[in-house]
C-alpha cells in the first residue's frame, strides 16, 4: 500500500516510518513490502490474525530483528542498520507484554531505579540530594499522571493486574519516548482494568506517538486513530477503524468469511 512518506498539512508530523519492510526466516517469508507512518500525538494499531507478522515488524522496528528489505526512519533519521540500544536512546521505546517491573520494589522505588537509566546514574552508589530530589520529583509526577497516587509504597508485587501493566507503561514513560510501542497492552485483563490502561494509552499518547499491536478489537476501535491489519505478513488495510472493519478482506482474515 503506498502511503507518502511526508507530512500532509492536515494530519500530525510523522515520527517513525517504514518503506518496504520485509524480512524472511529461510526460505520463509514472514514479513513483505510494509508501509507504515507513526504520527505525534496519535494511536496507531497493527491487528491481524495469529501468523500474521505483526511481532515481527515490532522487532524490526526496535532493531531487535536485521530487515532484509525496505528501510526504517525515525525523526528523520534512517535507522535500518542501526543497534537497538541506539535507537532506544534516540526515543523509541518499546513495552514488552511480560511486565518488567521489580515486584519487591514500590511503585515509587521503580519509578526511581527506571528514571537513573537514562539519566546515566545507574552504577553511583551517592548521589548529590539535588539529583534525588529532581528523580523524586519526576517520580511523583508520573505517578500522578498515570493514576497510581495511591499506590505509591505498594510493592509491584501486590498490585493488581491492570496496575501492573500501568506501571510498566510508568517506567517506559521514565525514558520520555518520542515513540513508544506497546505489545498487547491489553493481555489478560479483564475489564475494568481493560478501560483503565485503556484510558492511560489515550493519556500517554497525548504528546508522543503510540504503535500497539492488540488483539482487543473493542479496544481498538475505542482508542486508536489509525489502524494498519496485517495478513500473511502483507498489509490487507489501513485507515481508521470504521474503513478497516468495512473492509472485505479485512473480515474475511479474521472470520474467514466476508459475511
Ligand atoms: N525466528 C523465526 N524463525 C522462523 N519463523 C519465524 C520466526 N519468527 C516468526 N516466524 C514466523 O513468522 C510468521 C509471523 O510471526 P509473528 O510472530 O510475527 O506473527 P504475529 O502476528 O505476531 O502472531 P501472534 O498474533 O500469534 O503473536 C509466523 O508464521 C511465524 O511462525
Amino acid at each position: 500500500m503506498a502511503m507518502p512518506a511526508v507530512d500532509t498539512q492536515d494530519q500530525p508530523r510523522v515520527v517513525l516510518s517504514a518503506r518496504g519492510l520485509g524480512r524472511d526466516f529461510g526460505g520463509f517469508t514472514a514479513v513483505n513490502d510494509v508501509d507504515l507512518d507513526v504520527r505525534h500525538g496519535l494511536i496507531h494499531a497493527l491487528i491481524g490474525p495469529n501468523g500474521a507478522g505483526k511481532t515481527t515488524v515490532f522487532n524490526l522496528l526496535t532493531k531487535f530483528l536485521q530487515p532484509t528489505r525496505g528501510t526504517i526512519t525515525l525523526l528523520g533519521t534512517d535507522i535500518t542498520r542501526m543497534r537497538p540500544d541506539r535507537v532506544a536512546r534516540m526515543g523509541l521505546v518499546r513495552s514488552f507484554q511480560i511486565s518488567a517491573v521489580f515486584p519487591h520494589l514500590t511503585v515509587l522505588e521503580n519509578l526511581r531505579v527506571a528514571l537513573q537509566r537514562p539519566a546515566g546514574l545507574a552504577v553511583q552508589f551517592w548521589l548529590p540530594l539535588s539529583t534525588l530530589n529532581r528523580l523524586n520529583a519526576r517520580a511523583e509526577a508520573l505517578i500522578d499522571d498515570l493514576g497510581l497516587t495511591a499506590f505509591r509504597d505498594t510493592r509491584a508485587a501486590d498490585l493488581s493486574y491492570g496496575r501492573k501493566r500501568v506501571l510498566e507503561i510508568a517506567t517506559t514513560l521514565a525514558l520520555d519516548p518520542e515513540v513508544l510501542l506497546l505489545d498487547e497492552p491489553m493481555a489478560g485483563m479483564g475489564g475494568e482494568d481493560v478501560q483503565m490502561v485503556a484510558d492511560i494509552i489515550r493519556n500517554v499518547a497525548r504528546d508522543r506517538a503510540v504503535l500497539m499491536v492488540e488483539h482487543n478489537l473493542a479496544v481498538v476501535e475505542d482508542i486508536c486513530d489509525e489502524v494498519t491489519v496485517l495478513q500473511r505478513g502483507k498489509i490487507i488495510a489501513h485507515g481508521d477503524y470504521a474503513t478497516v472493519s468495512e473492509n472485505p478482506q479485512v473480515r474475511t482474515a479474521y472470520m474467514g468469511t466476508e459475511a
